[in-house]
């Protein structure tokens, strides 16, 4: 097996039974929207570009599980891809569809659960399946220096991915740890709740990308 098959679960993953069932009921209701593991997206350039790998919660109803790629066709993609273009991160235009053209640069975007979840809430057992996903996604970047985990779940599983304790790594916004081999960023994720909230604002948002692009840089 290639590392990039063992990156991305097949379109049928059966190992978790409730997102199966899930993801089976809305095939039924919505047949034409992509219904399945959503996976990585990649930059036109290859694995070997990338430098920054972001890993989100899970996609949503409306969003990457309607569109079939991270981050697209909900509001916290409006957030993440105007960040990522004004940040050199990605160029292009992002009118929320798959086929919009948006291209990333040196930055790959995944989800530490492939599958959409009711509720946005995946449960604990299914981040930890999902993780065997994520362990080859980080792997099958030669050149990765930093992962941007969003949210305090996206953490929590990057941090085990990378082998590390999360007693070891806790959660904070704008954190920056090294961790197995690169350095981990940390963000508040950019969902309407916490837009709305003001737990996130686009100011705090935009900081830690403007650090990150700093410190790819150096
Ligand atoms: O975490 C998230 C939120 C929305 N869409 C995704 O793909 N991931």
């Amino acid at each position: 097996m290639t590392a990039l098959s063992q990156a991305e679960p097949g379109r049928d993953c059966p190992l978790c039974p409730r997102l199966h069932d899930f993801i089976a009921q809305w095939r039924q209701r919505e047949p034409s929207w992509f219904n399945a593991p959503v996976p990585t997206f990649l930059p036109p350039q290859g694995e070997d570009s990338v430098q920054l790998l972001i890993v989100g919660l899970a996609p949503g109803l409306r969003g990457a599980n309607r569109t079939g790629r991270p981050f697209t066709g909900d509001y916290a993609g409006d957030l993440l891809y105007s960040t990522l273009i004004a940040h050199g991160l990605a160029r292009g235009e992002f009118k929320a569809r798959p086929d919009d053209g948006l291209e990333l640069v040196g930055t790959a975007i995944t989800n530490a659960v492939r599958c959409v979840p009711p509720e946005n809430k995946p449960v604990g057992a299914e981040i930890s399946t999902c993780r065997s996903f994520l362990v080859p996604t980080i792997a099958r970047f030669p050149k990765l220096r930093a992962v941007l985990a969003l949210g305090s779940i996206a953490h929590q599983s990057t941090v085990r991915a990378l082998g590390g304790r999360v007693a070891a790594y806790p959660f904070k916004h704008g954190g920056q740890l090294p961790a197995g081999g690169v350095t981990l960023f940390s963000s508040y994720h950019c969902s309407r709740y916490n837009t709305n909230t003001g737990v996130l604002t686009e100011a705090m948002f935009v900081s830690v990308f403007s650090e990150i692009a700093a410190f790819l840089q150096k």
